[in-house]
């Protein structure tokens, strides 16, 4: 049985709980995170963040975002330290975005949403798979990175530049030699709490490390990311945009920071 889903009014995130009813579950994500009611906790380490260009493979629109996926049967792009134990090895990147500039991050900062939100998913190697670990409660974790309007950000150009080749539903291209560490900010301060994927299954296996600071977007770059359609050629053409889940109750969870 197809489980469509979509981020319309009758496929979106309030109608997801009819096919996923884990969407009403205990560590559902995005989150508001609220900095005043995060507790600093010097126990988290440095988050290490070791990533090998050569494992960048391709670029895919998959209807709901387009991702850039990595090889990942050895451990040359990892995630390790922060608040997780052992390795996380990087799946894939993709993104979340408005249909204007003042809407599109799942994650918000005390109701502050931004353009968009980029995430790197990373999962457990204690597991044999990223289908096993997505499965398990230490299973994935996943860096989110918060764009904000302001200059044009050269290291997006080669994602974006890549666009026009994934244009519809089920397109890819070949994507190599890519680092997604020249994506991130100066700083790795991060919040950090147990939640889910943001998307159907919504399986609540992510450790979310929520970066502090932001990287740059220009309006123009964002309006790039809108030239993507949700839908596959041949179909009526709609516009990949507002391809965000909206935050869930915290249930009692605590948010954690690695800074003062
Ligand atoms: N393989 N599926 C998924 C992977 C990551 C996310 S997210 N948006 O939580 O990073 C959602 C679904
Ligand atoms: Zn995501």
């Amino acid at each position: 049985m197809s489980h469509a889903w979509g981020y319309g009014s009758n496929d979106g995130p309030e109608k997801w709980a009819e096919s996923f009813p884990i969407a009403n579950g205990p560590r559902q994500s995005p989150i508001d995170i609220v900095p005043t009611q995060a507790q600093n906790d010097p126990s988290l380490k440095q988050l290490k963040l070791k990533y090998d260009p050569a494992t960048a493979k391709g670029i895919l629109n998959n209807g709901h975002s387009f991702q850039v996926d990595f090889t990942d049967d050895d451990n040359s792009s990892t995630l390790a330290g922060g608040p997780v134990t052992g390795i996380y090895r990087l799946r894939q990147f993709h993104f979340h975005w408005g249909s204007s500039d003042d809407k599109g991050s799942e994650h918000t900062i005390a109701g502050t949403k931004f353009p968009c939100e980029l995430h790197l998913v990373h999962w457990n190697t204690k597991y044999p798979s990223f289908g096993e670990a997505a499965s398990k409660p230490d299973g994935l974790a996943v860096v989110g990175v918060f764009l904000k309007i302001g200059s044009a950000n050269p290291r997006l150009q080669k994602v974006l530049d890549a666009l026009d080749d994934i244009r519809s539903k089920g397109r890819q291209t070949t994507f190599t030699n890519f680092d997604p560490k020249t994506l991130l900010p100066a700083s790795l301060d991060f919040w950090t709490y147990e939640g889910s994927l943001t998307t159907p299954p919504l399986l609540e296996s992510v450790t979310w490390i929520v970066l502090k600071d932001t990287i740059s977007v220009s309006p123009a770059q964002m309006a790039k990311f809108r030239s993507l359609l949700f839908t596959s050629e041949g179909e009526a053409p709609s516009c990949m945009a507002d391809n965000f889940r909206p935050p869930q109750p915290l249930k009692g969870r605590k948010v954690r920071a690695s800074f003062k």
